[in-house]
């Protein structure tokens, strides 16, 4: 068994606000675990409590109940009443709006939490090493005397950074950092956090609403809806088996044919379905449910050959459908393929040509296809 005595956990987390219309938000029982030096990302669309998580980790917000701890350090013990104080938690935090102090230069911003701090005193040639190690890990080390003002978006996102490692803290919180950044620039400082979030070997919660930038940089990912962590996993877990239609849906691009159960999952894991259109499939469906249940399959575009499909191969489902449109993407072909009433993405190589109106095969692994409940 993996020792966990050094975790950061979080238990049945529940901050639920109530609006005057009757609806309700935040999060709700939330848990989860994460080994020291995990990078986990807290990822859904906009409004299903991401924000509300991290602010009660980050002791912005008081929970209804739940436990927050790190080892032996509790933060948030809804039962036992316990609530340190967000400054004496040494958490670092970068928020969307980054906020640099304008009137500070560089270095007297990256100093500011060492300064204010209520868990130790600093003496200044403390301060002073601390800082300029900070600037060096984040690429910045010559510009400690620039005005803050006087720095690229870029740059006064890495001044950000430093000021939330400066204290060398045991818990990094990321909200949307790269979000005011352009599109060119979040990937090069995407790419950079990564990395900087490795040399320092602190766990780290970012949160996010863009699933490309999850997959490509956490250990581990929590999928939220609707203030509710529904899945929980590897990038490639939540990529490869989506526990549901929606994470399916909104992780990756992906076709969502619906149909009923035929045959239920065996032994061995794998479900026999009949496509609304007719056709059956079989796919990878590791649980019990009855037949004649509605589920949907999900089958990424990636993952349909599209032409000759061979007849040889008992492991692929074929099915047949009529092109209806196709996409020229460069790297790639993205055709439209109506099998019945249902239209598949078919992502195919770009050299790979067919007509629109003709009939084409279309097949895809067991291996690949995943039956999801609705
Ligand atoms: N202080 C508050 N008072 C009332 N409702 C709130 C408050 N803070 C958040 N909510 C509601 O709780 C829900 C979750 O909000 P939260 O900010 O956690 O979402 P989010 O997933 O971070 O979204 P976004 O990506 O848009 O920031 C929303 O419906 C929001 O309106």
């Amino acid at each position: 068994m993996a020792d966990t005595s050094q975790n950061f956990e979080v238990r049945d987390l529940s901050k639920v606000y109530f609006s005057a219309d009757g609806l309700s938000g935040g999060i709700r029982d939330a848990n989860f675990s994460l080994a020291p030096g995990t990078f986990f990302t807290l990822l859904g669309p906009s409004g299903c409590g991401k924000t509300t998580t991290l602010r009660c980790i980050a002791g912005l917000e008081q929970p209804n109940e739940g436990v927050i701890s790190h080892g032996e350090d509790v933060y948030f013990d809804g039962a036992r009443k316990i609530n340190v104080a967000l400054n004496r938690r040494n958490f670092g935090m970068v928020f969307q709006s980054y906020a640099i102090w304008p009137h500070m230069s560089v270095f007297e911003n990256v100093a500011f939490p060492l300064r204010v701090s209520k868990s130790r005193k600093y003496a200044a040639f403390e301060i002073q090493k601390m800082v300029g190690e900070a600037l060096e890990i984040v690429g910045l080390g010559g510009f400690a005397q620039r005005a803050a003002t006087r720095l690229s978006g870029g740059q006064q996102q890495r001044v950000a950074l430093a000021r939330a490692i400066v204290a060398r803290p045991k818990l990094l919180l990321l909200d949307e950092p790269l979000s005011n950044l352009d599109a060119a620039l979040r990937e090069e400082m995407r790419a950079e956090l990564k990395r900087l979030q490795q040399q320092i070997g602190v766990t780290t919660i970012y949160v996010t609403h863009d699933q490309s930038e999850a997959l490509d940089m956490s250990d581990l990912i929590a999928v939220i809806n609707q203030g509710r962590v529904v899945q929980f996993g590897s990038p490639r877990e939540i990529y490869f088996r989506p526990s549901s239609r929606f994470v399916a849906g909104f992780v990756g691009s992906t076709n969502l044919i619906r149909g009923k159960l035929l045959e239920p999952a065996e032994d061995n894991g794998i479900a026999a379905v009949r496509l609304e259109q007719g056709d059956v499939v079989r796919c990878i469906f590791p649980r019990a449910e009855a037949r004649d249940t509605e589920i949907s399959v999900s089958v990424r575009p990636e993952s349909i050959s599209m032409g000759d499909t061979g007849t040889e191969a008992t492991d692929l489902n074929r099915v047949q459908g009529v092109v209806e449109s196709n996409g020229f993407l460069g790297n790639l072909n993205r055709y439209v393929v109506k099998v019945g009433l249902t239209p598949l993405i078919v992502n195919t190589g770009p050299e790979l040509m067919f007509d629109i109106g003709s009939t084409v095969n279309l097949s895809f692994a067991v291996e690949s296809t995943l039956a999801v409940p609705d």
